[in-house]
């Protein structure tokens, strides 16, 4: 941990940045199993939000794998540095104003509750892909499942390496008692939650 360092405030504030973009800065976190459909429904919502003039980023786990977490694999804390590294970029993003869509599978709970204990004014927001294992390993587009399965890959979320559910996900898709369950529909249930708690406007 470094010493001797100082927090440099700045003139211009993440309200001004608010104004200026007439959105609220925030981190929606999409978890779930690989397949669940985090990365669809993430890029579905960013363009949903582009079509309305919000400005978004979305950090996907492959995607930030290949440069920022290139140095990461699987193992428990690998995936712990993984999740920590992304959630303090997201921070960055949500104080620069901007909506920051993250999706990882993010399987330890205690990773994701760390996450919330860094946004205290409750601007992280938990979306479950509620999404059997089954259905996420018919669908396998990767062959990682296939691959897991003949032990080519060792500890696969889901296969050989455990998802820990929670209890207090602020938003579960598809949600239950409703046949909901295109990408675009889902955006919108998002982009709802998002007006209801007022992150699209300053
Ligand atoms: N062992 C193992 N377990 C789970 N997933 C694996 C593994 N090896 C590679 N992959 C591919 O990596 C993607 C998951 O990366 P994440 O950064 O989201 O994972 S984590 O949050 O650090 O657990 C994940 O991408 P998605 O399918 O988009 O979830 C996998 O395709
Ligand atoms: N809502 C959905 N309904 C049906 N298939 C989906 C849905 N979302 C994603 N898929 C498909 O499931 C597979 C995995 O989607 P992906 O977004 O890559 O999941 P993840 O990012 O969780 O690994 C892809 O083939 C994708 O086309």
């Amino acid at each position: 941990m470094a010493t001797n360092i100082v927090w440099h405030k700045s003139s211009v504030g993440k309200l001004h940045r608010q104004e200026l973009l007439q959105q609220k800065g925030c981190v929606i976190w999409f978890t779930g199993l690989s397949g669940s459909g985090k990365s669809t429904l993430a890029y579905a919502l960013c363009q949903a939000l582009y079509s309305r003039g919000k400005l978004t980023y979305v950090l996907d786990g492959d995607n930030v794998r290949h440069g920022l977490n290139r140095d990461l694999a699987f193992k428990v804390e690998d995936r712990a540095e993984n999740i920590r590294r992304i959630r303090e970029v997201a921070k960055l993003f949500a104080d620069a104003a901007i909506i920051c869509i993250a999706s990882v599978i993010s399987p330890y709970r205690k990773d994701r509750d760390a996450c919330c204990a860094l946004f205290p004014e409750r601007d992280f927001i938990k979306v479950f892909m509620d999404v059997p294992l089954q259905i996420c390993e018919a669908r396998d587009p990767k062959g990682l499942y296939n691959f897991a399965r003949a032990g080519k890959i060792k500890g696969f979320t889901g296969v050989d390496d455990p998802y820990e559910p929670s209890l207090n996900f602020e938003i579960v898709l598809p949600e239950k008692g409703n046949n909901i369950t295109s990408p675009y529909e889902m955006a919108e249930t998002v982009i709802s939650y998002l007006e209801e708690k007022g992150y699209l406007r300053a």
